[in-house]
């Protein structure tokens, strides 16, 4: 299957160089590699600030790594070309957690929605605005919704609103980096459905940056591990998944929080078979 994105030996540092730099240096990401291929959804875990954004801001190249390769359909993506580009963005669409943060104020939902149409693909105004209205019903917005500013909508609407721009181009890869963990889990399980709808229609490939460990089971079939700069676990989800690794197995665990962890079911097996 093609490799639609991958990250390969990928490091990264912050701070420690220039005149102004506080601090040392600090490295962030130490040789990782990832890849998604066609079709396939992977879930990408790691604690609080083990590096998961920055990777993904490396994949996307909104970042440029320092050492390693991203490459996209395998090509390096920070060696293309306009036209190189243009398809890397056509392949690849991403939905960050802040939906506020990733539009401009000034601009109308249409507009929002229709922009990578307007840079990625060939349709007309009239073909733009019809393919608006159905990402708007596809998302579960009205097609007034189109004349709207950002600012007069809720946080969970701009959201749908970022989702259906995503969509747009009908990309064979959607990454999202906690896109969905601020709905609420009425509107979580509708765009859930929505994106398995993309994939088992049209092929999607996912990456998730999560926290939930409902969305590996649900819907992925990889789900790797970021722990210390360095993945620590890349593995098929199977009907039960459990890591190897001791920090991953942790951080499932913390994942968990109704699970009583293995220590509480022993001891409350002993408790229920005690004299
Ligand atoms: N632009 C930056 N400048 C300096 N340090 C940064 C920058 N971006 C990220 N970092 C640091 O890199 C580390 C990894 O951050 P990152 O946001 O990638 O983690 P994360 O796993 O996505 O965390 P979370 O789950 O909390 O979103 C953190 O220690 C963070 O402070």
């Amino acid at each position: 299957m093609t490799i639609l994105l991958a990250a390969e030996a990928v490091e990264k540092r912050y701070g420690g160089q220039g005149v102004f730099a506080k601090g040392p240096s600090k490295t962030v990401l130490r040789g990782v590699s990832l890849s998604v291929r066609d079709g396939e959804s992977v879930a990408l875990l790691g604690a609080s600030g083990s590096g998961k954004s920055t990777l993904a801001r490396l994949m996307l190249g909104l970042e440029r790594p320092d050492g390693g390769t991203v490459r996209c359909l395998g090509r390096p993506i920070d060696a293309m070309d306009a036209a190189g580009r243009r398809t890397f963005r056509r392949t690849v669409q991403a939905v960050f957690q802040d939906p506020l943060g990733a539009v401009n104020p000034r601009h109308r939902i249409g507009r929002i929605i229709a922009e990578p149409l307007r840079h990625l693909t060939g349709l007309d105004a009239r073909e733009r605005a019809a393919r608006v209205a159905e990402l708007l019903r596809l998302v579960g917005l009205a097609p007034e919704d189109a004349d709207r500013l950002p600012g007069s909508m809720s946080g969970g609407q701009v959201q749908r609103v970022c989702i259906a721009r995503a969509l747009a181009p009908e990309p064979r890869l959607i990454l999202l980096d906690e896109a969905v963990s601020n709905l609420d889990l009425v509107l979580q399980l509708q765009i859930l459905d929505l994106l398995a709808g993309l994939r088992d229609r049209l092929g999607t490939a996912f990456l998730f940056i999560t926290h939930d460990v409902r969305l590996v089971r649900r819907f992925c079939d990889r789900v790797a591990v970021l722990h210390d700069g360095g993945l620590v676990e890349d593995r098929p989800v199977g009907p039960s998944f459990a890591f190897d690794h001791p920090a991953a197995r942790a951080l499932l665990d913390a994942m968990l929080p109704a699970a009583p962890s293995p220590a509480l079911r022993d001891r409350s097996a002993e408790s229920r078979t005690a004299p």
